[in-house]
């Protein structure tokens, strides 16, 4: 039998196949993921709304046909999903998360700033000159890959460097895990560099130091989408008036963008499994050293010494793993610990409210 295909064949007048049309909701960024946590009819009584900016006083957020305020209440940020209770805004309640990016808040000893939600792709940006810090690649790439995200890097400014070639190698020596882009941010690249990342009902962001070229990123994904930069004026640690920005902009292709400002001090907490993908190898190496506990300093039998004698390890690289294993533990302690004092805190107190009513 003969099968006839020609249905499937493009006829001589085909036109490129248009991205599908997305619904009002899927084009905010509304996946399977978030829907299977709601029923129909919790979809009509609290419609969903995602947060597409974090103010002083509150919320910014956008559903369909909806684009509102809400109080302080939800503990959320820059693209949560909140279920949105209408006699109660600020008692909306946050839908289960995809992913999350946080960090140890700057400043503060104690204390974490969620950085944003329900991403899907988060571009580590760094540029192709005195910006470029494997160390701080490392670091945000340990952050992407905790909060259960693909990271992907991004060199700009390729058309100011007489060698980038050198500064690709270094990046892609970082882990096998991570694609890296090197491109000039100011030129058509970006829109077919980054496609494959930045397709219809997509989130991404971009992270890395002031003046890498985030914003101008974000911009030529945005094509002919205007976008203006809001500057949010926000209380820092010392409650002196600083002023950043930390938007979600729903592009014309259906992709959304969270533009950050730029975070040079990003402290990790709670995120050993995230270091340890990065150092993948290291963490194998160190299940080999004799002693559970070794501190890979001087201790006999140790395996990841053992590959640096070989000259199989490179002892800065083992360096930078060292550094952030102790900085995460040393914040993730003390977060422990203050939760553990806040509890204990709670209990006298309440013990004393008890006392006092008898
Ligand atoms: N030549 C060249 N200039 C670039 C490139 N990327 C960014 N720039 C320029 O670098 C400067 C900083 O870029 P921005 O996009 O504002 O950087 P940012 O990361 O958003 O910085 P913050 O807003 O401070 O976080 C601007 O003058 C850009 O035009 C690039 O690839 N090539
Ligand atoms: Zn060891």
């Amino acid at each position: 039998m003969t099968r006839d295909y020609s249905s499937f064949l493009p006829t001589s007048d085909a036109k490129p196949p248009k991205a599908a049309a997305l619904s009002p909701l899927a084009a905010l960024g509304w996946q399977p993921f978030f829907a299977q946590q709601i029923s129909v009819e919790q979809m009509e009584e609290t419609p969903p709304l995602r947060v597409t900016e974090v103010h002083r006083n509150g919320l910014q957020a956008r559903g369909e046909s909806i684009d509102m305020h809400i109080p302080h209440g939800p503990e959320a940020t820059v693209g949560d999903w909140i279920l949105l209770n209408r006699e109660l805004p600020s008692a909306s309640e946050v839908l289960e998360r995809k992913s999350l990016i946080k960090r140890r808040a700057p400043g503060r000893t104690l204390g974490i700033q969620l950085i944003a939600a329900n991403l899907d792709t988060v571009f580590v940006v760094s540029s192709c000159n005195d910006d470029f810090n494997v160390a701080r690649l490392e670091r945000f790439i340990a952050l992407a890959f905790e909060a259960d995200l693909s990271p992907v890097i991004v060199l700009t400014k390729t058309d100011q460097c007489d060698a980038p070639d050198d500064y690709i190698a270094r990046a892609k020596a970082i882990s096998d895990q991570v694609p890296v882009v090197a491109l000039n941010a100011k030129s058509d690249a970006p829109q077919t560099e980054l496609a494959q990342w930045c397709k219809p009902g997509q989130t991404v962001a971009f992270l890395g130091s002031s003046g890498v070229g985030k914003s101008t990123l974000t911009n030529a994904l945005a094509g002919d989408t205007a976008i203006t930069t809001q500057a949010v004026r926000e209380d820092d640690s010392h409650g002196r008036h600083t002023t950043t920005r930390r938007n979600l902009y729903f592009l014309s292709s259906g992709c959304a963008v969270l533009d950050t400002p730029g975070m040079r001090e990003l402290q990790l907490t709670d995120n050993a499994s995230g270091v340890a993908e990065v150092f993948a190898d290291l963490d194998e190496l160190r299940t080999q050293c004799k002693f559970n506990d070794c501190k890979h300093t001087v201790e006999p039998g140790c395996a990841v010494l053992a590959a640096v004698a070989r000259n199989e390890l490179d002892p800065v690289r083992l360096a930078r793993w060292q550094k952030l294993v102790a900085e995460d533990l040393h914040n993730s302690a003390t977060l422990a610990e203050r939760r553990t004092k806040d509890k204990a805190f709670g209990k006298m107190v309440r013990n004393a409210q008890t006392k006092k009513k008898k």
